[in-house]
């Protein structure tokens, strides 16, 4: 007879084991499907792995600014070595994190899970039956449906490259792309990045994307905007990337960084009533499905936020409780989001484009910090920032940054933002000095 659970979770990243380990602490009986690794995304080949490669990109740049101010000698990127540190980690992942949900006594089943009815899935053949199904199974890199569509590797294929190749090219200019534009010139490729239209990394505030773009070309990324890719062919010695308006290119590696597809597409939700979206599966704001018993929740869910590790783990939290006992609707606090390139791109909040549209209620600073102590330190060439101010409570309200240390610095105005700390409150507290916390009075 098939086994009953309180809840079956499908999907073992970080959306899906947060929501198992905390459904079991709330002594829910668990089962938790995965079909492919461990861990998911993030840590096997996401975030983790990508920022493992960003270290030694962040050494090298941080010697090559430093050249004639005490450093002499630029380091370089050993790839197999860095290679090999990367596997070192992502090599545990799997069997680290099925110990940890099997130590929790959470039941595990690797395979492929299946909607028969509400209620009831199959895993590779295998049924069980849930009273709650969560669905936390991910997104994948989407490939653009042109000729020659199968020379596209993706951003997994390039988190475990053997070797750089000489040539590599990117196409789509979003945070995939930028960031792993970044190492693979750092690793010393010749890179390109196309991008269909002149907005690349939309979101994110048009100068400092334009600032970003400049000090990347001067490092030697190429980008080829407005190039609307048409076809990739295979040569004796690489590809030929063509868009059939005279735009050629030849390169020995090509990443499909377009965005990402929800993996929604391979359930039967069609049996249950579960309704998708181009952005994934529809959730109401408790994260339920068409479906009563049936909820979604990570990068799969149709969800306002932006598709990032922390929003997984932030809506595993509010369904555990919704599960254990029914209240509130979700709602989301502002959340940082940032781009690992070199230097790094993080905005948090009211934007200084939203800003600009209402200027009676919002006051917006533009900072070129390069000259404060911090950053002369480190002798960065770019520190940038704009800050946006409530006009009427004097409370920062958004900010983006561009600098080496700008992940750090958003972390920072999340918290004043999220806690509407004043700047008379914020000089309350005593930091350490001369740090990145001792420069924020300098923001509002
Ligand atoms: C290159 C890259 C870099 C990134 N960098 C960052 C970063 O720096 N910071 C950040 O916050 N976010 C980053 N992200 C995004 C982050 O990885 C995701 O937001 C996060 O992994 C989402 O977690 P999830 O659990 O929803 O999905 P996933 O981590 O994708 O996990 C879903 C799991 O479900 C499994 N699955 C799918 N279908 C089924 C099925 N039918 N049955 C059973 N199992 C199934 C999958 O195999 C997968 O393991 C990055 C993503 C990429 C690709
Ligand atoms: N640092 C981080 O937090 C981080 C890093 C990587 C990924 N992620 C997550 O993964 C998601 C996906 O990242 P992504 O970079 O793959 O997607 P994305 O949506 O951020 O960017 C894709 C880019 O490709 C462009 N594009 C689309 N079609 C194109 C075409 N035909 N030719 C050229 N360009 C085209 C889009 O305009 C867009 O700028 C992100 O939105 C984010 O949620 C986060």
């Amino acid at each position: 007879m098939a086994k009953q659970y309180d809840v079956i979770v499908i999907g073992g990243g970080p959306a899906g084991t947060a929501m198992a380990s905390g459904l079991k602490a709330q002594g829910k009986s668990v089962l938790i499907v995965e079909a492919d690794l461990w861990g998911g995304t993030c840590p096997n080949r996401g975030c983790d792995p990508k920022k493992i490669l960003l270290s030694a990109v962040e050494a090298k740049q941080a010697a090559t600014n430093l050249q004639s101010h005490g450093l002499a000698g630029i380091p370089k990127v050993d790839w197999p070595a860095l290679m090999a540190t990367k596997r070192g980690y992502t090599n545990g992942i799997n069997d680290g994190t099925l110990n940890g949900l099997q130590a929790q006594k959470i039941e595990t089943i690797h395979g492929q899970a299946y909607f028969q009815t509400d209620g009831q899935l199959t895993v590779d053949g295998e049924v069980v039956n849930g009273t709650d199904i969560v669905i936390a199974t991910g997104q994948r890199p989407a490939i653009l449906p042109i000729k020659g569509h199968e020379y596209f590797k993706t951003s997994t294929d390039f988190l475990d490259l053997d070797a750089m190749p000489k040539r590599v090219t990117f196409v789509g200019g979003g945070y995939v792309g930028f960031e792993l534009a970044t190492i693979a010139r750092a690793a010393g490729a010749e890179v390109h990045l196309i991008h269909h239209n002149d907005r690349p990394l939309k979101e994110f505030d048009p100068e400092l994307v334009k600032a970003l773009m400049a000090n990347l070309t001067t490092q030697g990324v190429t980008f080829d905007l407005d190039v609307d890719l048409k076809q990739i062919t295979k040569t004796a010695t690489g590809l030929t990337l063509s868009d059939g308006q005279g735009f050629k290119l030849d390169t020995d590696l090509v990443i499909c960084s377009a965005g990402r597809l929800p993996n929604d597409d391979h359930l039967g939700l069609e049996n249950v009533g579960v309704t998708v979206g181009r952005h994934g599966i529809q959730v109401n704001d408790h994260l339920q499905t068409a479906a009563a018993h049936i909820y979604a929740i990570g990068d799969v869910s149709d969800t306002p936020v932006p598709k990032l590790t922390p929003l997984a783990g932030y809506e595993a939290r509010y369904l555990v409780g919704e599960l254990v006992k029914s209240g509130a609707a979700i709602t989301y606090p502002v959340v940082p989001t940032q781009v690992y390139a070199s230097p790094k791109l993080a905005k948090v909040g009211v934007t200084a484009v939203q800003a600009a549209k209402a200027p009676t209620k919002y006051r917006i600073s533009s900072l070129d910090m390069t000259k404060w102590f911090t950053y002369y330190r480190l002798q960065t060439p770019q520190a940038l920032a704009k800050v946006v101010v409530d006009r009427q409570s004097g409370l920062i309200v958004g900010a983006s940054c561009l600098s080496e240390i700008a992940d750090e610095m958003i972390n920072y105005l999340t918290l004043l933002i999220q806690k509407q700390i004043s700047l008379s409150e914020m000089q309350k507290l005593v930091v350490a000095y001369p740090t990145p916390a001792s420069d924020l009075q300098y923001l509002y």
